[in-house]
């Protein structure tokens, strides 16, 4: 509880102001209860949540879009309840808090997150928040950097350097390193980009924080599915810092397209003002959008999580929408794959009524089956499915 009030203390001062205004909460509050009945999935909205300073409390829609005769401003950091429990528990995606990860229940739902989403939101990870909001600074810099100075970071694999907007994305710039557990890859990174003394320290701090987070929560999902002692510490981590350019005309089109992470956890600082982030159910095929959860970060799985886990935890689909004309900023950490040897779900995880799915493969082969058949949402898996 304390978190979400800190939370909520640091990066909704705005809207609260708003609705202090005389009479906007009332009218609002009148105007929704007023709509508000029985079958009304939004009926229980809890305004006197709002009055003590805690978040709006929103139940799903249908298809889990937030509710359009609502002003927005009234649900910056919308959660998003159980309409049958209305329980923060039960929020979508699934808040994991990682102070709590050692006990069995919130482990469980680690579990069914993984499964039923394969995406989660992280609080309490123990990455402050004062390097979050520095790293947001260094990369706003070095994004602003010019052109000639940003085509230096050039990629060591597909994709990992710089990322110019394109014709596919052209409110989209990336720039990006391979792989951040790697002092000497960090600091050839920042020398590419001219990079501060300061600016250094602060891609470092923030580079071995999140990597050893990532490594963390790998083992916390192994240890969801009964596998102790999984090791992730040697997996590479490919780093990649993306701003969107929203100008008024990208409303209502997409900065990056429908997508899954070709690896195994991507730890993603989405920005905390400007949303747009959209994954896909896979029971419905609809799409949910993620609001900014301000201090928290976000766990996305990609295709190599269903590998290992021998089909158990979903490769989210995911896109960005431009919503309005700002400019986005996202830090995405991608753990890939073993280093060594092939991406093959452990034995634990198979057996005869869950036998093993998918070939063993090379994950670097596997990258460029999906580049060379331009499969960016995990239809590559098919190909390699024995079961
Ligand atoms: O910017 C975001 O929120 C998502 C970025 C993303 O999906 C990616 O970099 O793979
Ligand atoms: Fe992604």
């Amino acid at each position: 509880m304390e978190w979400r009030r800190n939370v909520w203390f640091q990066t909704n001062q705005k809207s609260l102001e708003r609705r202090k205004e005389p009479g906007s909460l009332k009218e609002v509050t009148k105007e929704t209860k007023q709509k508000s009945s029985p079958t009304n999935p939004f009926s229980f909205l809890e305004f006197s949540t709002v009055a003590s300073q805690q978040p709006a409390f929103i139940a799903p829609s249908p298809d889990h879009s937030p509710p359009p005769q609502l002003p927005e401003s009234l649900f910056p950091a919308a959660f998003f309840f159980s309409e049958t429990s209305h329980k923060m528990e039960e929020s979508i995606p699934f808040i994991i808090d990682l102070e709590k990860i050692s006990e069995e229940k919130e482990c469980k739902k680690l579990r069914e997150a993984c499964e039923r989403w394969g995406c989660f939101r992280i609080i309490n990870h123990s990455i402050p928040l004062t390097l979050m909001a520095e790293m947001k600074s260094v990369i706003g810099a070095l994004l602003e950097l010019p052109m000639e100075i940003k085509k230096r970071n050039t990629e060591v694999i597909a994709g990992s350097g710089y990322m110019a907007p394109s014709k596919v994305n052209p409110f989209y710039e990336a720039l990006g390193l391979y792989d951040l557990g790697s002092s000497q890859a960090v600091h050839n990174f920042c020398s590419q980009l001219d990079a501060s003394p300061h600016q250094r320290q602060i891609m470092e701090a923030y580079g071995k924080a999140i990597h050893d987070l990532a490594v963390k929560i790998g083992q916390k999902m192994a240890e969801s599915l009964g596998i102790l002692g999984a090791d992730f510490v040697d997996w590479p981590c490919q780093f990649r810092i993306n701003k969107y350019n929203f100008t008024p005309e990208a409303v209502g089109s997409l900065g990056v397209q429908l997508h899954t992470d070709s690896g195994f956890l991507t730890i993603l600082q989405d920005d905390e003002n400007v949303g747009g982030l959209e994954v896909m159910d896979n029971n419905s095929g609809s799409f949910l959008p993620i609001p900014p959860l301000p201090g928290s970060l976000l766990g996305n799985l990609g295709d190599i999580a269903r590998v290992w886990s021998n089909g158990r935890f979903c490769n989210v689909k995911h896109r960005v929408q431009c919503h309005e004309a700002s400019t986005r900023f996202s830090i995405a950490t991608f753990m890939l794959a073993s280093r060594k040897g092939n991406v093959e779900a452990p034995a634990e995880l198979v057996d005869h009524d869950q036998p093993r799915l998918y070939q063993p493969f090379i994950y670097e082969d596997y990258r460029k089956l999906r580049v060379s058949n331009e499969m960016h949402t995990g239809e590559a898996l098919e190909l390699l499915r024995i079961a």
